[in-house]
């Protein structure tokens, strides 16, 4: 017997009634309980810590409001991030930003604000906020990103550790080594440490343990005591009955071994550890509800099953084959079972969600619900065929909030204007 699927207290099929489909729902406990789990696993170890949340996973007012009252970190990688953080009156001294392409705009914000640490991605941006800061008779924390030349076991395109990275200092040709100089000299640039970011959904605790190691034997080479080591996040989920994924818990006492043995090492004090965990605090509580329609059958073939959704609010599958599960909102053993393709409204063949997978037969009007989809859907969803984003309703304890609206035609053309010019 399958249960009728709920969300933090709530069920599934009420949820897309009162709000409509497609919808993005969370179960706010369920976030809450990996930051904590996070934050607990440090204090187990009595290391200096920062769990930063990595908010481009998932990033909305209210989002940051509970990452805020949980007590963690967050990093942005943009103005437009930082904006929404300050909406939350998120702490500015536990932002950090990254990115490998600041704006000049995007650094004066930052410095405006008073955001704790920059990480710092190349030598533009070094020289630039050199500048910027000198203006200002101002000084800032930063961390220096290198490029480890670890390949972490994950797709391609959320690789990042890798020497042919657009991301970071590179170690071999001497970059990272002229970058540490040149910060430990500048009056205005304070460098609390390094920081690395191998890749994202990995599941292989080798990658993190030699991330962890490496940047202690950088900071060694480069004859600089750190103050913080920034290991990045990337901590695999569970998307499907194939992943098997270590808790993300597990992959933290792996880091902090591997930098107090390597720190004991290079007789090296103990430095503290930040983490930048994003997909693991967002996606497993993250839930899309779609309304089933249209159907195409291809005897012997396949069954594609439509629904109201797709890859305007899940771009995942289409950019990174990335596999998903679907449950019916609604117990309905009695119906037969079959194979389906679950696809989108979109124009376009890719807007594929689930290549096939065995559920009951799907009829119009079904609520399906996709699991995990909390990481990286809301926040890379666009406008694509003009269809407006879904609105996103947080759950916890039995009540349910609407906490960014359903975007409506006129939000479409909210910023449009006629051409007069004709
Ligand atoms: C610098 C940096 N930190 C943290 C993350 C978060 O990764 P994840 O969401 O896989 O934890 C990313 C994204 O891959 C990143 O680029
Ligand atoms: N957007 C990617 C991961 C983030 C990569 C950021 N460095 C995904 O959906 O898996």
């Amino acid at each position: 017997m399958t249960e009728r699927v709920e969300i933090g207290g709530v069920a599934a099929t009420e949820l897309a009634q009162q709000f409509g489909t497609p919808l993005y729902v969370y179960d706010v406990a369920q976030m809450r309980q990996q930051m904590r789990d996070f934050k607990s696993e440090f204090e187990a170890r009595g290391v200096d810590y920062a769990v930063s949340y990595a908010s481009k996973a998932f990033a909305t007012v209210a989002m940051y409001e509970v990452v805020k009252q949980e007590g963690i970190h967050i990093d942005v990688v943009s103005g437009g991030e930082l904006y929404t953080a300050k909406q939350a009156d998120f702490p500015m001294a536990h932002v950090s930003f990254n990115g490998n392409n600041k704006s000049v705009d995007e650094l004066e914000m930052a410095l405006d604000y008073g955001v704790g640490t920059i990480i710092v991605d190349n030598f533009y941006e070094l020289a630039l906020l050199e500048d910027l800061l000198a203006e200002r008779d101002q000084h800032q924390d930063i961390l220096l990103r290198v490029s480890p030349g670890i390949s972490a076991h994950t797709h391609e395109y959320i690789s990042t550790g890798q020497v042919d990275s657009k991301f970071g200092f590179d170690v071999d040709s001497g970059q990272m080594l002229t970058a540490v100089k040149q910060a430990l000299a500048s009056e205005h640039l304070n460098l609390l440490g390094l920081h690395a970011h191998i890749g994202s959904q990995i599941f292989d605790e080798a990658g993190f343990r030699g991330v962890a190691e490496r940047l202690v034997e950088l900071a060694a080479e480069a004859e600089f005591v750190p103050q913080v080591l920034n290991v990045g996040g990337g901590f695999g989920i569970r998307y499907t009955q194939e992943d098997q994924p270590l808790p993300a818990t597990t992959f933290i006492d792996d880091i902090i071994t591997s930098i107090e043995q390597a720190t004991q090492a290079h007789e090296m004090p103990m430095p503290a550890i930040w983490v930048e965990p994003g997909r693991s605090i967002a996606g497993p509580a993250g839930y899309n509800l779609y309304t089933v329609g249209s159907r195409k059958d291809l005897p012997g073939l396949r069954h594609y099953v439509a629904v109201d959704g797709g890859m305007g609010d899940n771009i995942r599958p289409a950019l990174y084959q990335a596999a998903y599960e679907a449950q019916l909102a609604e117990p309905a053993d009695d119906r037969p079972t079959e194979a389906v393709r679950i696809v989108g409204k979109y124009c376009e063949s890719g807007d594929i969600l689930i290549d096939e997978q065995n559920l009951p037969k799907l009829e119009a009007g079904d609520v399906l619900v996709l699991n995990a989809t909390g990481a990286y859907g809301y926040s890379m969803a666009s406008n694509y065929n003009r269809n407006p984003r879904p609105s996103v309703v947080f759950v916890e304890d039995g009540q349910e909030q609407e906490v960014v609206k359903r975007e409506t035609y006129q939000d479409l053309v909210r910023l449009d204007q006629h051409y007069d010019l004709a």
